[in-house]
């Protein structure tokens, strides 16, 4: 499949639809084949995509210091990413050109699990917008839905328990960045975000009308997804990858915005639980060789290494990088 398929995912959400077993084997594919889809017939509202992509345009709209302020730390990955924080690990030097904003699954303050894992907590709205809370949970909550029915199309599909991928998602790490890519100039060989695999079981993405993701074929091409309006383009991450022991791919892709506007995205990537061991649920394709991956620990060490001045060690599981 040199394409990114485009499906209507609206049978899924009903029982016993008809049609069912017909879109499941269309996910199945697309994700063996490709690893991208966009999708359709989700039940989510446009004006709510909307009202969430203004959002995320109000929030880098708030003036420089007062976002500095509202900054990541080492120690609570949530908040406002300067401009060419993250610089990738492949000794080119090169910033990402965007700046993000942070957001991980809401929890109270007194919940247990914070208990268990340091990384669960509140996020951190911006004070200039109060009402970002609400947007953004709003849209989170349906998104939760989506990936939910998406992962028992996926373990239908691999021949799974109907809920073995969608019961590590209680309590999940899931986490969204909210992302401004200026618009790079012609002659900007730069990335907005350079090539790279997701490292998270799946991700969920509105794309924005003015382009800019593109998505590696097998063949080494780089193609546009073509998604409808309104619809949604989803990718399997590493540890779907992992979990369906190769047969699920994680696909390279990367944003240019060439576009000459401000480009804005808000990827959802959902990550199990902390205590989730992902590790082949089948026996593994030949060459399929990855070591487990404990939850918890592979997301401590994506909030470590993304700070400039960390680096991988020895513990630090291989994930998100185009070396296999
Ligand atoms: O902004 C986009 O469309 C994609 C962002 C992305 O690939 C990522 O944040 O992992
Ligand atoms: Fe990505």
């Amino acid at each position: 499949m040199q394409t990114i398929p485009t499906i209507d995912i609206s049978p899924l959400r009903a029982t016993n639809h008809p049609d069912r077993a017909e879109v499941v084997q269309q996910i199945l594919a697309a994700c063996t084949e490709i690893g991208f889809l966009s999708i359709t017939g989700t039940g989510i509202p446009t004006e709510q995509v909307d009202s969430v992509r203004a959002c995320v345009r109000a929030i880098f709209g708030i003036p420089e210091p007062r976002k500095w302020e509202q900054a990541i730390t080492r120690d609570n990955y949530r908040g406002y990413i300067p401009f060419g924080f993250f610089t990738p690990n492949d000794g080119s030097g090169t910033a990402d050109k965007y700046e993000g904003y942070k957001l991980h699954h809401e929890i109270a303050p007194d919940d247990p699990v914070i208990n268990d894992c340091a990384l669960y907590g509140p996020n951190l709205w911006p004070v200039e917008h109060p009402e970002a809370r609400d947007i953004m949970l709003g849209y989170w909550a349906q998104l939760d839905l989506v990936a939910h029915d998406l992962l028992g199309a996926l373990a239908e599909g691999l021949d799974l328990p109907p809920a073995e991928l969608q019961a590590p998602f209680d309590k999940p790490l899931t986490n969204m960045t909210l992302l401004h890519y200026p618009p790079q100039g012609d002659d900007d060989d730069g990335y907005g975000i350079h090539p790279h695999k997701d490292t998270d079981a799946l991700t969920i993405i509105a794309p924005d009308p003015v382009g800019g993701l593109e998505v590696q074929t097998r063949d080494g091409g780089w193609i546009t997804p073509d998604c409808p309006p309104g619809g949604f383009v989803v990718n399997i991450g590493d540890m779907l990858e992992l979990w369906s022991g190769g047969r699920l791919v994680s696909t390279p892709h990367r944003v240019v915005n060439k576009s000459g506007k401000e480009r804005y995205s808000f990827p959802y990537f959902a990550v199990p639980r902390h205590d989730t061991v992902v590790t082949p649920l089948l026996p593994p394709q030949p060459g399929f060789v990855r070591p487990s991956v404990h939850c918890g620990h592979w997301s401590a060490e994506v909030w470590r290494t993304n700070w400039p001045d960390e680096g991988a060690t020895e513990n630090t599981p291989e994930l998100g990088t185009l070396l296999s």
